[in-house]
């Protein structure tokens, strides 16, 4: 680092005669400078090498902010406007460049090895020694070193032009600061190192440098998306709204920083950054939080290095020719450069009595008709090229030169009056002329370059259909497949509830991408592909929320929520499901399911036929009223069965075409929805109210609720983890997916049951040998092996949950596809559960035998049973609904013997969540 500094102050040195003063522009110095130090540290080059690659994301970067305050219509990035043309030429060269970077460093990795700078480190964790799924792809390496390329210098630079700015307009503070250097680090006559140590010493040039970043921060916003409709800050803000941290303006809001916001003044950051304004995370330069800058330190270290190494060697006076006239660019810098007279340290041309920073302002001021000054010619030419939206407000406001521009702008604007008429003509044909547009890019020009863009890596499918995709072929299989009965001996009823799937693979391999709608399907039926799409943790893959039905049905709480607010709910709820817990519940699950089988008992002495499906359904409704929130079923009856109508109306609409604001709209469905959904939510906060009610007698309880409401609770401070709200929405959640899915396995491994009653036999001794006659305990169900296997297996071929589906949050790799930024990733569970080159040729047998050596070891693959899917989302009831399915089959197996009634028709279907068996 600090020798690129002291060639660039050489050169500065060797531009005047020794002894003379020099007028340098200094903007392109620093860019050069900061270019050249990440192009060292971090991919062990030269400015020089890589300068081709600067000055195209140079002008990437003018492109991007010359469209920033353009409407955004998704379909646009693919047509071949002369913007795209251009961004994608520049995008193609800036790769190759890089990646001739990366050949070279490969080239002589025998003799130098990767090297242990930030391109050595990432080729690392691509080298094929590390098996077969290296952490970062060649496509990855080369995203990275444009990331760094680019953030790496350009604020960095922008840093140190401000930074010299208010050097040259507050010369008591380059002297002050002058004098520090000198203390802690010399004069640098002697080419004295500096040290990371005497840098650390520098509090004035540290302080001098937060008030630049807080007035003049190289980024002055950023953005984030609401992944969901979500509560901040006590307002509810919709799904995909865009969230803005306006750092420029929070940056000069007196509020924050007091009544002298405005000014620049560092002594403010005396008692170091958390203590210079009223709240402590104010200063956002670098952002803030987990995802703060990575390179704020490395940027800290940089700007104070050449500002040291500036001033022990140079006085600084703003040119007369500069115009204060900060711009934005993405990043902030001065629209016309900085011209700066630089004279040897130590005769100070500047003293405050002489030019005090006022009368410098007011001098720019009033200079309204100078020429901007040369040497900024290239930013002059990309900006002509790419106007940016406008210029940014400057701490002092009467330095603005940016008013005259508005003025003309103004003057050459229509002066012409237009009749009003003419005016809202006008204005209608042209909304009806964008949407229309608009409409043709999203329906048309979108679909036919996604398909083929994937069609170019091999990724076929049914082919896009105008507006509703390939929802009718869709809609028109499953009508043909719901006609058809099964004999009670197959297990295929794949025809029945996912023909397209059966068909499109057959046609189209294992990935291959429908339409629903207008937006693309990807079908990820590989294995390995559904691996890395179950097991990501960086939030690559967040959940489809697209249809509004299904998010009332199941409110927000865990199975809807992503990023942060995930891992908030699942903290408050994992406790709940701990072993421990489970087995304490056990007697209350006992309890209730002895009630249920004494009823069966009391119906008849003889042979008596029940219609189990529904008993299950409300034996389980009982077991998780009880067991998650102290009531019984008949308390939450009215919960129940105002979510299986919500279930039924959401799953009529799933192969509908999803139009976003349909769900605003006061259509039949919705309105029924909507009071549904507001029922639903009245009868769980009296369930709520009774508890809270209690709580000073019988605390708030160790059961989910109770967990739910101490991490709401107003003892935990202002910010409590769960709101009122969240803990209806995870009530609504677990009221449903607690007994839906389990009442489903527990009547399809009746099914088998009687449909075997070879496995009814063996199930039965196991049972009578570990547990007797007796009320199963904790102990005697992990005995269970026959009946755990008899489980896996219904899980395998009659899983309540028969597809699960994520939705693209980028462009991203997927199994070495392109996959577009929103498109959907469906995973046919059901599908992949009969795969023969998963499960083997037997794959649509029912053998429980299969998971005799474990659930890992009964595919070719060993996360192949996706039953409570995998990784890090994976069902956080399954060993809930597994104890107490092995718990109902124990016990119903010690009283009674199962067989098919004649009325069974077996044809099971799906609606949402479950397969329900229809009996006539
Ligand atoms: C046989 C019974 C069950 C099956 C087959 C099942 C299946 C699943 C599946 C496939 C998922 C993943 C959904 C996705 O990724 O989109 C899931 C998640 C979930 N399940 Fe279950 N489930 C069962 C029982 C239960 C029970 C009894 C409860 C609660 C008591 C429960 C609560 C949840 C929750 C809260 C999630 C979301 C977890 C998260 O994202 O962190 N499930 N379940």
């Amino acid at each position: 680092m600090s020798d690129c500094v002291r060639s660039m102050l050489s050169d500065w040195e060797a531009k005047g005669a020794a002894g003379d003063d020099v007028e340098i522009e200094l903007s392109r110095q620093f860019e050069e400078l900061t270019a050249d130090v990440i192009s060292h540290t971090a991919f062990g080059s030269s400015y020089k090498e890589g300068r081709q690659v600067f000055l195209a994301q140079r002008e990437l970067q003018f492109l991007a902010f010359s469209t920033a305050f353009n409407v955004q219509i998704p379909g646009f990035r693919y047509l071949p406007t002369e913007k795209n043309l251009r961004t994608w030429k520049l995008d193609k060269q800036v790769r190759s460049m890089l990646m001739d970077i990366i050949k070279t460093r490969l080239a002589n990795k025998d003799t130098a090895g990767y090297g242990n700078d930030l391109l050595g480190l990432m080729l690392e964790a691509c080298t094929p020694e590390h098996g077969e799924a290296p952490i970062l792809t060649m496509d990855e390496i080369i995203d990275e070193c444009k990331t760094f390329f680019f953030a790496g210098h350009d604020t960095t630079s922008h840093l140190l032009t401000w930074a010299s700015f208010l050097l040259s307009t507050h010369p008591a503070w380059q002297d002050k600061l002058r004098e520090e250097v000198r203390r802690e680090c010399g004069d640098g006559e002697e080419e004295e190192e500096l040290t990371g140590d005497m840098l650390n010493k520098l509090k004035l040039v540290n302080m001098f440098l937060l008030e630049t970043l807080r007035l003049y921060g190289p980024v002055p916003a950023f953005q984030r998306r609401t992944s969901s409709d979500l509560d901040l800050g006590g307002i509810h803000v919709p799904e995909g709204a865009i969230l803005t941290i306006a750092i420029t303006s929070i940056h000069r809001d007196k509020e924050v920083w007091g009544e002298d916001a405005g000014e620049f003044k560092p002594e403010r950051f005396e008692n170091g950054v958390t203590k210079a304004a009223k709240h402590p995370n104010a200063l956002l330069s670098f952002s803030s939080g987990p995802r703060s800058c990575i390179g704020q330190n490395f940027a800290m270290m940089e700007a104070k290095a050449v500002v040291a190494m500036m001033v022990q060697k140079f006085s600084l006076e703003l040119s007369p020719k500069y115009v204060h006239a900060p711009m934005n660019v993405i990043t902030v810098r001065p629209r016309h450069g900085l011209p700066m007279i630089l004279e040897p340290a130590g005769c100070p041309v500047l003293s405050e009595t002489l030019v005090p920073t006022t009368k410098v302002a007011a001098y720019v001021t009033a200079d309204l008709t100078r020429q901007p000054p040369r040497g900024h010619q290239a930013a002059q030419r990309l900006e002509d090229k790419y106007p940016p939206p406008s210029a940014l407000d400057s701490h002092q406001p009467d330095l603005e030169v940016v008013g005259k521009e508005r003025a003309q702008r103004e003057r050459q604007g229509v002066t012409a009056a237009m009749g009003v008429a003419w005016m809202v003509a006008a204005a209608v044909v042209a909304v009806m002329a964008s949407w229309a547009f608009n409409a043709l890019v999203h329906l048309v020009w979108r679909p036919y370059a996604i398909t083929r863009k994937l069609a170019a890596q091999g990724v076929a499918g049914p082919g896009y259909r105008f507006f509703s995709g390939n929802l009718g072929d869709i809609k028109r299989l499953r009508g043909e497949g719901a006609v058809v009965t099964l004999d009670v001996g197959d297990h295929d009823f794949i025809p029945m509830v996912q023909p397209h799937f059966r068909k499109w693979i057959s046609l189209y391999g294992r990935t291959f991408v429908y339409w629903t709608g207008a937006r693309p399907n990807v079908c990820v039926a590989d294995v390995n592909v559904v691996k890395q799409v179950l097991f990501d943790r960086t939030g690559l893959y967040p959940k489809n929320l697209m249809n509004p039905h299904i998010s009332r049905l199941l409110g927000k709480g865990l199975v809807l929520t992503d990023g942060d607010d995930w891992k908030r709910h699942r903290k408050v709820v994992h406790p709940a499901f701990s072993m421990d817990k489970l087995k304490v519940r056990m007697t209350i699950r006992h309890a209730l399911s002895v009630s249920m089988m004494s009823e069966w008992e009391a119906k008849g002495v003889n042979d008596v036929e029940v219609e189990l499906s529904s008993r299950f359904e409300e034996l389980t409704a009982d077991v998780i009223s009880h067991t998650a929130f102290g009531s019984s079923y008949i308390q939450g009856k009215k919960v129940f069965l105002a979510q299986r109508e919500l279930q039924f109306l959401a799953f009529s609409t799933v192969f509908d075409v999803q139009i976003p604001a349909f769900r605003y709209l006061p259509t039949d469905k919705n309105l029924k929805t909507w009071k549904l959904d507001k029922q639903v939510r009245t009868m769980l906060m009296d369930i709520i109210k009774t508890r809270l009610a209690n709580k000073d007698t019988a605390g708030y309880g160790n059961d989910l609720l109770g967990l739910m409401l101490e991490a709401c609770a107003p003892e935990h401070g202002e910010t409590p983890l769960l709101s009122m709200d969240e803990i209806i929405d995870e009530c609504k959640t677990f009221f449903f997916a607690g007994h839906d899915t389990t009442s489903h396995l527990l009547t399809w491994a009746s099914f088998l049951l009687s449909t075997h009653p070879e496995w009814q036999d063996r199930l039965r001794e196991e049972v009578r040998r570990e547990c007797g006659d007796e009320v199963p305990t904790g102990d005697m169900l992990n005995k269970l092996k026959l009946v755990n296997m008899f489980l896996l297996e219904t899980l395998r071929l009659y899983g309540p949950v028969s597809v699960i589906q994520r939705k693209a949050s980028s462009d991203l790799d997927l199994g070495g596809v392109q996959v577009p930024e929103g498109a959907i990733l469906t995973i046919p569970i059901a599908t992949i559960h009969r795969d023969k080159e998963v499960w083997g040729e037997d794959a649509g047998e029912f053998r429980p035998e299969r998971f005799e050596n474990g659930v890992t070891r009964a595919a070719k693959h060993p996360n192949a049973l996706l039953s409570f899917s995998s990784g890090p989302r994976s069902c956080i009831g399954q060993n809930f609904a597994m104890i107490e399915a092995k718990a109902v089959v124990a016990m119903i197996l010690q009283r009674f013997t199962l067989e098919l009634s004649p009325k069974y028709v077996h044809a099971p279907m799906d609606v949402l969540t479950g397969w329900v068996a229809v009996t006539h």
